[in-house]
């Protein structure tokens, strides 16, 4: 019997500075392996044509760019993203219940309708952070909370942190979309980010999908990179 291919788990962030510099990294990936993000540095220099191009390649295209203002200007980029043809695309789910609601409205009247999910707490953020821009509740508790918002507004899921997987699942069921950056293996650099995993252990906590840029695109084979996590998600 022949089994198709499952679905790639792995989201790769193509965050790169133009559009030759991001198809020359697809170039070096696979679409049976990986879908590709496209994120704010690389749509704002090249636009559309960033997504095309990558689609062109055959990989499908999460288009990451947390859309962030009034119901009406968030439904309109929502339009606007879907007719791109892309896969998935996200707002903060801190815009608030309207916005997320006129965000999945918008979504659902597409001809084309992509996975819509809610950034709920950056994976860069620590309590620290989080109580500095006046949030006492814990990263855990914020996204808890952000994420009931994003179901209740008829999302399919939300970005957070693989920390938080558990409590999501149980709140919130299989369902639900568990969309996870702040992916890094014990060997890997910790850059930016605060609240990280490894990816075997997100994907066994429950992820859908692993977002995976720098330990990915930083690495001097980028290929070599993705089989190896690819491999150990194997039985995760
Ligand atoms: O909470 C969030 C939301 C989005 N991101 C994005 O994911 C990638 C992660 O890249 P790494 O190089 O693996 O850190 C990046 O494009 C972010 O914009 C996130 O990290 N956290």
């Amino acid at each position: 019997m022949i089994h198709p291919a499952p679905t790639p788990r792995i989201v790769v962030a193509v965050d790169r500075p133009d559009l030759g510099q991001a198809v020359a990294l697809a170039d070096r990936l696979d679409p049976t392996l990986c879908r590709l993000k496209v994120g704010m540095e690389l749509f704002t220099a090249a636009g559309p044509a960033a997504v095309e191009a990558l689609q062109k390649r055959g990989f499908e295209v999460f288009l990451d760019l947390k859309f962030h203002d009034i119901p009406n200007t968030v439904a309109g980029a929502c339009r606007s993203a879907a007719a791109l043809g892309v896969w998935m695309i996200n707002v903060h789910a801190g815009g608030g219940p309207r916005m997320l609601a006129a965000a999945a409205e918008a979504v659902g009247a597409a001809s084309h309708r992509p996975l819509l999910v809610g950034v709920t707490v950056l994976t860069s953020l620590d309590q620290a952070e989080l109580a500095a821009v006046g949030v006492a509740a814990s990263p855990a508790e914020q996204v808890l909370r952000l994420a009931r918002c994003c179901a209740d507004a008829g999302l399919d899921g939300v970005v957070c942190s693989p920390l938080e997987i558990a409590p999501l699942r149980a709140a919130l069921g299989s369902d639900f979309k568990l969309v996870t950056p702040g992916i890094r293996g014990p060997g890997d650099a910790v850059d930016d980010q605060r609240r990280t995993l490894a990816p075997a252990a997100a994907l066994a906590a429950g992820a859908d999908y692993l977002v995976i840029g720098r330990p990915i695109t930083g690495a001097a084979d980028p290929l070599a990179a993705l089989q190896a996590i690819t491999a150990s998600l194997d039985g995760a």
